[in-house]
């Protein structure tokens, strides 16, 4: 357990749960629960990942860049995959989102119960999963998911949605939160230049729960704009964590090494 008492997934009970009768069992993870949305509430949380093959794709690289933009005042963090998972936990002290990618077409964020098991297992405190209509490869519903998943783990549970109706039927699943995160990315939505605010609005008003803007948000004024629309917390990935594509925004506009006569290289 953290200092502010956090505990997530499996890996930090605050006793073993052996040891707990059902209502204190229940009633410690509602604290934890309500710790861990009290941090982020009104906050920045970043997304710390590297994509397969990248040469940041390790995961002592994604605990010290997890540090590093804690130290700039994020009050959660993203990370994917259960190895990173750990190696952040044991590094920052805010709530860490955690995912599982398998793939890259479909459903692949947290796509089955078993990914979502490793995540919690891990020791996400909010284990995000992909929160749409879609078939997911498991055969289970969203909401069979998030049953066997709350079965097992004391965690809260993120729907990554692509539009409003998968939002509705994520908050009928039993999710805790909800996210934007697959706005243009499933077909639903056109994909926008920044965040998709207008699902952002659709979300807010039709919603009761959490909503995180995650997707695009590349300038803080964006990051304004998504919490004057009443989002939960504004959740940035690439703007602050991945400067391969933060390099390619500036060569876009300057130009490329192949550009540069490289005679004139300074050594
Ligand atoms: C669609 C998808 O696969 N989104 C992923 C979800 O975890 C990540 O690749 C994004 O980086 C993350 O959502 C943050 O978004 P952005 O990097 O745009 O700030």
């Amino acid at each position: 357990m953290t200092e502010d008492g956090m505990t997530g997934g499996r890996r930090t009970p605050v006793r073993p749960p052996e040891e707990r009768t059902p209502g204190e069992a229940r009633s410690a993870a509602d604290r934890d629960h309500a710790r861990v949305l009290d941090a982020m509430r009104g906050r920045l949380t970043v997304s710390c990942q590297a994509y397969p093959g990248e040469p940041m794709r390790d995961p002592r690289t994604t605990a010290q860049v997890a540090r590093s933009v804690v130290a700039g005042g994020a009050a959660a963090v993203r990370v994917q995959g259960p190895e990173d998972i750990a190696a952040v936990r044991a590094v920052v002290d805010v709530p860490v989102v955690g995912l599982w990618k398998d793939g890259a077409d479909g459903v692949f964020i947290t796509p089955t119960l078993r990914h979502a098991l490793a995540v919690a297992d891990a020791g996400a405190h909010v284990v995000a999963l992909d929160g749409t209509r879609r078939p997911r490869p498991d055969g289970r519903t969203l909401a069979e998911t998030v049953a066997g998943l709350r079965a097992a783990a004391d965690v809260l549970i993120m729907a990554d949605c692509g539009s409003l109706d998968d939002a509705r039927a994520a908050q009928d699943a039993g999710v805790d939160l909800l996210g934007t995160t697959l706005g243009g990315y499933t077909g639903e939505r056109p994909r926008t230049d920044g965040p998709d605010l207008e699902l952002v609005d659709e979300m807010v008003a039709a919603c009761s729960l959490p909503v995180v803007v995650e997707g695009r948000v590349h300038t803080p004024a964006q990051a304004a704009a998504a919490m004057a629309r009443g989002a939960f917390s504004v959740c940035v990935g690439t703007a602050i964590t991945h400067p391969t594509t933060l390099t390619s925004w500036f060569v876009s506009v300057i130009g490329s090494d192949q550009t540069v006569d490289r005679d004139d290289r300074v050594p």
